[in-house]
């Protein structure tokens, strides 16, 4: 009673008045909610109350509130709301993004920590390497469908850091397959999207029913979403002549197919905004062009390990994931009621990180014009690290990061070295003016936009082909899940 007396007492943290049962529901948009949040953060504070039909939802808007509590106090903030839709009528359920911290879980992280910590992403430097003059080749062979190009390198990458398995560009049917799925986690992995989510009753609505057509989205993708979970697992395992513990081979599946989800649409994502920002501001790329030209020089594409010595490329890597950066608000959920300055916060209460206003990433107090892009911002003497953000925080922190970053660094650095990417012209000549605006979803990508894509000069691409030629002498990398170690 005592208890329950003390919950009653503290309060919620504040909040926009209501409507009774609707609560907040029709103030906030279905696209660029980041930016509301960030609105009423300026009136109700860092730490923010919503409700939507009778659940609270608490929105952190600044840094320190989100490293308060999703990295200082992890082992309270590291559960993930339940989304109905997407793990139990599709079948993302076990998969590593939605999963609560237990230890399922907690096997999974620390199977991604030795697959993708330190030592094995250096491991996978050269296959980076490697990739990276396929990527240009492909650039070329389909310069108007570039996002594709992102996307199919990038499953390239996960497959063989997930699976070991090559040729995913050629095999048609599995890169249909993991994209496919992939578009159904997107569509259906966002908090309070789906009105299931908010009235979890609703899943027992049979398919007929006429208002059920998301148990008819559902039936159309679950058998979609389990074939890409067990099918390239059930390949490799047949490749390995392997059999394992059942608890063990459920991890390595999840942990591998969360893989490929947690690469596929941010890398592509980050790649389009960068070709964005190099259309609209041709200054920073010719000046990232003459860094290349005069360390490298045009004997040879930059690499992974040019990373140091190209600062003003790795300044265009940071200021894409700030200006636009692809998971613009991560969510947690509390495991159990906690306090923080002051306000109650009952367990099971999802938290939503605003990445994007948080920090660094567009707080004018931290950057200055922080919706331009001004990658000269990170040349300065003690610039904040944007990176620390943008992969997320305390234990779900992304297990990916270090290889998204090599990935990202060595996609820009190949393709500024080779390729002018320019703003499109339409058949009548006129400039086609690529508009800022990105998609909803889970990863937010720019609204698909047009741009020119010209190789920078007849010796850019004989270093291609070249390139290309020496690649398949470049060393393989090692057994990705060496269990025993
Ligand atoms: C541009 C590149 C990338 C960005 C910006 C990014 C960002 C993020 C963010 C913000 C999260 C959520 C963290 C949180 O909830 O606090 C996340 C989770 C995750 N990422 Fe990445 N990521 C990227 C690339 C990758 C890559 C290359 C991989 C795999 C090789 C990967 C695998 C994952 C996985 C498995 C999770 C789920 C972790 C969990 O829920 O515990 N990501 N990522």
């Amino acid at each position: 009673m005592f208890n329950s007396w003390r919950r009653k007492a503290k309060h919620l943290p504040p909040g926009p008045p209501g409507l009774p049962f609707l609560g907040n529901l029709l103030q906030i948009p279905s696209t660029k909610q980041y930016v509301t949040f960030q609105n009423l953060g300026n009136i109700y504070g860092d730490i923010t109350t919503i409700r939507m039909l009778g659940s609270n939802f608490i929105i952190l808007n600044s840094r320190k509130a989100i490293f308060d509590l999703f990295d200082s106090r992890s082992p309270i903030y590291s559960d993930r709301p339940r989304v109905i839709m997407s793990s139990d009528l599709i079948g993302w359920d076990g998969s590593v993004i939605l999963a609560n911290n237990t230890p399922h879980f907690r096997n999974c992280r620390k199977l991604m920590r030795k697959g993708l910590g330190p030592s094995a992403a250096q491991s996978f430097v050269p296959f980076l390497n490697r990739q990276s003059s396929l990527y240009l080749r492909d650039l070329l062979n389909r310069p108007e469908a570039f996002p594709d190009v992102f996307k199919r390198n990038a499953a390239a990458i996960s497959m063989k850091v997930a699976y070991g398995y090559d040729g995913i560009t050629e095999d048609e049917d599995m890169y249909q397959l993991s994209h496919e799925a992939n578009r159904y986690f997107e569509e259906t992995a966002v908090v309070g999207v789906w009105l299931v989510d908010i009235l979890p009753i609703l899943r027992y609505v049979p398919q007929w029913f006429p208002l059920a057509s998301f148990q008819r989205y559902a039936a159309r993708a679950k058998p979609v979403v389990l074939e890409c979970i067990n099918k390239p697992f059930e390949e490799t395992k047949r490749h390995m002549q392997a059999q394992g513990h059942l608890d063990m081979e459920n991890c390595i599946k999840y942990s591998s197919v969360g893989i490929s989800l947690g690469q596929l649409d941010t890398t592509t994502a980050s790649l389009s905004w960068f070709f964005m920002a190099m259309a609209l501001h041709p200054e920073v790329q010719a000046k990232a062009q003459a860094e290349i030209d005069k360390v490298i020089g045009n004997e040879r594409l930059p690499r992974v390990e040019d990373k140091e010595s190209l600062p003003y490329v790795s300044a265009i890597m940071q200021e894409v994931f700030r200006w636009q950066p692809p998971v613009k608000m991560v969510v947690h959920s509390a495991s159990k009621d906690d306090e923080y300055q002051g306000y109650f916060i009952p367990a099971k209460t999802p938290l939503i990180g605003n990445i994007w206003r948080v920090a660094i990433l567009h707080d004018e107090n931290v950057y200055h014009d922080a919706d331009k892009f001004i990658p000269e911002r990170f040349m300065e003497e003690g610039a904040p690290d944007c990176l620390t953000d943008v992969f997320g925080f305390g234990r779900r922190i992304c297990p990916g990061m270090l290889i998204a970053q090599p990935h990202m660094f060595v996609s820009i650095a190949v393709t500024l070295a080779t390729i002018n990417i320019t703003k499109a012209h339409d058949a009548q000549g006129n400039v086609i003016e690529p508009k800022v605006e990105d998609t909803p979803g889970v990863v937010s990508f720019p609204v698909p936009f047009k741009a020119s894509l010209q190789p920078r000069s007849k010796a850019a691409l004989d270093l291609i082909q070249r390139s290309v030629e020496h690649s398949k002498t470049l060393p393989e990398r090692l057994d990705v899940f060496s269990l025993d170690a």
